[in-house]
């Protein structure tokens, strides 16, 4: 039997919300290779040959009366006269495509296969489901959520996809282990004393522990933040749903604030939505099991590249990189318009949803440097220099703190709690607490650790060896960082390796500090691609390109200009009958 035969319906549905290459059947034309995929809400199937395309076309679920697999076609039909046939890479996939759809579309609809009865589809309930074979009532929940299988690893934890069963929609849940939490917390603090940061550290290996107190771990499992407007209650994880309800008392609320709070990633992921940015669902602190679960969209198909490897990543083409370069522009923008240096930018960390679009990803290592544009600073400003005994700075704390440097109340925009187990919400206007500092041009900022990010992919100025000079070219354009990263980035994206190669860590970093950059001979790419990378790697960041000037740089907007010519997509309701694509 072959691999799909055992995949249930749920993993089939998954595997459609990433897409797939097809090609796709035309009457008179042959066939014509395009990108197939699910919407997130399933609801609608679409395809299209570009990809971030304006015009998909589109086949609504709900009206489909009849599909069929032969071989690795599949034939699909709706009531409003579309009909579409697509031919799959292999018979396992078509069949696949065929069992996932079967669920989607009304039980009214002819399913026919040549493979096996589809029996399952009757009343399909994807929480009645199994994953993996695991029934998904067996397997562990997070309030809502019910985790499903492991779609990547990083240095805090899994990431895990996972299943809403109040709106049946995928998320993507970061499972941060506290442990590796309270080591990185601990190196924030003691960065912070150094660089004269008052440091509001001084609890974070009580509270990220859990327990340290005696007070704080009470068995339950909290919500910290979320990012829906509805009213929240308390639940608990574990199989079946069955969660324990804490009873959780001030203590254990201080300790839901100040890891909202303290852990950056959290801190600053709620306040964000836009487009090029992975949005924030909600956070839980799970007490028993010393896991904290950060809930995001689940961006379906991945990491736009792996940089696991130095060098010898088959390569994307520069068209490919042009419009991958346009969406991180633009989420940057945003990003730095709200104050925020993301300061991990690579490939891993920009993943790319079904319809091509790229979101950033990864707020681990991201930094409030100054209020979003257009928000009062709510605190005196802090002298750069201020402290640098660790003595904490001019003595100003850090905003939304009281003077003992720990968070005041709430820190949602709102100012106040909707529910007792909300300690925050998610909020455009949220205001963070960073700890501030000037610039001597007068501009807020916060100092910034050195060594945070990915070495082949780090800013020079960031780099540890070279601190006295690198924190004064940090604090005149701390956005920089950024810039060196997307140059990195794109990079990688067109040779298929990072710019400075080196055999250890240390290496990589006076390489990035000292060697000149070299473009390899192959793959050939354009002078205008070549002059950006080499603008975006200028070591200097006083000179490197900033973000206005690279979204204006020739190799970004030519091909806005002159649209690379894209043949009409054919319409098969033209074909076959009357259409009804639009969406
Ligand atoms: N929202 C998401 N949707 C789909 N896949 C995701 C999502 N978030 C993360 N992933 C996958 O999980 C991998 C690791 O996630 P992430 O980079 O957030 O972890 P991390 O602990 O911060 O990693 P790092 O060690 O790079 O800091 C990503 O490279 C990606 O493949």
């Amino acid at each position: 039997m072959s691999a799909s035969r055992n995949r249930s319906p749920i993993e089939c549905v998954k595997e459609m919300l990433g897409g797939t290459r097809v090609l796709r059947r035309r009457r008179f034309l042959g066939v014509s290779s395009m990108w197939l995929w699910l919407s997130p809400g399933m609801e609608t199937l679409h395809w299209s040959a570009e990809p971030n395309p304006i015009d998909a076309e589109v086949i609504v679920l709900n009206h489909v009366n009849r599909l069929k697999a032969t071989d690795r076609e599949v034939m699909i039909k709706s009531l409003d006269g579309v009909r579409a046939n697509f031919i799959l890479s292999s018979v396992d996939a078509a069949y696949t495509w065929l069992l996932g759809l079967a669920c989607l579309v009304p039980l009214g609809a002819s399913v026919e296969s040549r493979y096996r009865a589809l029996q399952t589809r009757n009343q399909y309930d994807p929480l009645t489901d199994q994953w993996d074979g695991t029934p998904l009532v067996k397997c562990k929940r997070v309030r809502d959520y019910v985790l499903l299988g492991t779609i990547g690893r990083g240095s805090f934890g899994k990431v895990k996809i996972a299943l809403s069963s109040t709106d049946r929609q995928f998320y993507a849940v970061k499972v941060l282990v506290k442990q590796a939490l309270r080591k990185q917390l601990r190196v924030t603090a003691f960065e912070q004393k150094a660089s004269g940061e008052p440091s509001r550290a001084v609890n974070l290996d009580d509270v990220v522990a859990g327990g340290g107190d005696g007070t704080v771990r009470q068995g339950g499992l909290s919500l910290l933040a979320d990012g829906s407007n509805g009213a929240v209650g308390d639940s608990g994880v574990g199989g079946g749903g069955s969660g324990s309800r804490s009873g959780r008392g001030s203590a254990s609320s201080k300790t839901d604030e100040l890891i909202t709070d303290l852990i950056p990633e959290i801190a600053i992921m709620r306040t964000l939505h836009h487009r090029n940015v992975v949005e924030f669902k909600a956070v839980f602190n799970d007490e028993s099991s010393d896991r904290v679960y950060i809930v995001v969209e689940y961006v379906s198909r991945g990491s736009i590249m792996s940089s696991a490897r130095l060098q010898g990543t088959p390569p994307l083409t520069e068209t490919r990189c042009r419009e991958v370069c346009r969406d991180v522009l633009a989420g940057l923008a945003y990003l730095h318009g709200q104050g925020v240096v993301h300061r991990d930018i690579k490939p891993d960390n920009l993943l790319h949803c079904a319809d091509g679009t790229v979101k950033i990803s990864d707020f681990g290592a991201a930094h409030l440097v100054r209020p979003p544009v257009g928000q009062p600073q709510s605190t005196p400003p802090v002298s750069m220099d201020a402290g640098a005994d660790g003595s904490g700075g001019a003595g100003a704390p850090p905003a939304g703190s009281s003077a003992n440097g720990q968070p005041a109340g709430p820190v949602g925009g709102s100012g106040s709690f909707r529910d007792p187990t909300i300690v925050a919400e998610s909020s455009a206007h949220s205001s963070l607490s960073p700890c501030a500092a000037t610039t001597p041009s007068g501009h807020r900022v916060t100092p910034l650790r050195e060594m945070v990010g990915t070495p082949a992919f780090t800013a020079p100025e960031l780099c540890l060896f070279r601190r006295p000079p690198a924190r004064e070219a940090v604090a005149a354009d701390p956005f920089a960082v950024d810039m060196w990263s997307v140059g990195a980035t794109l990079f990688y994206m067109v040779f298929g390796q990072a710019p400075f190669l080196a055999s250890s860590v240390y290496d990589m970093y006076e390489a990035v500090c000292t060697q000149e950059l070299q473009l390899p001979s192959s793959p050939t790419v354009s002078p205008c691609m070549e002059h950006l990378l080499r603008r975006l790697l200028e070591k200097d960041p006083s000179t490197r390109l900033t973000l206005p000037e690279a979204l204006q740089s020739p190799w970004l907007v030519e091909d806005t200009a002159a649209p690379e010519p894209t043949p009409p997509l054919p319409i098969l309701a033209r074909v076959f009958g009357r259409g009804d694509n639009a969406r």
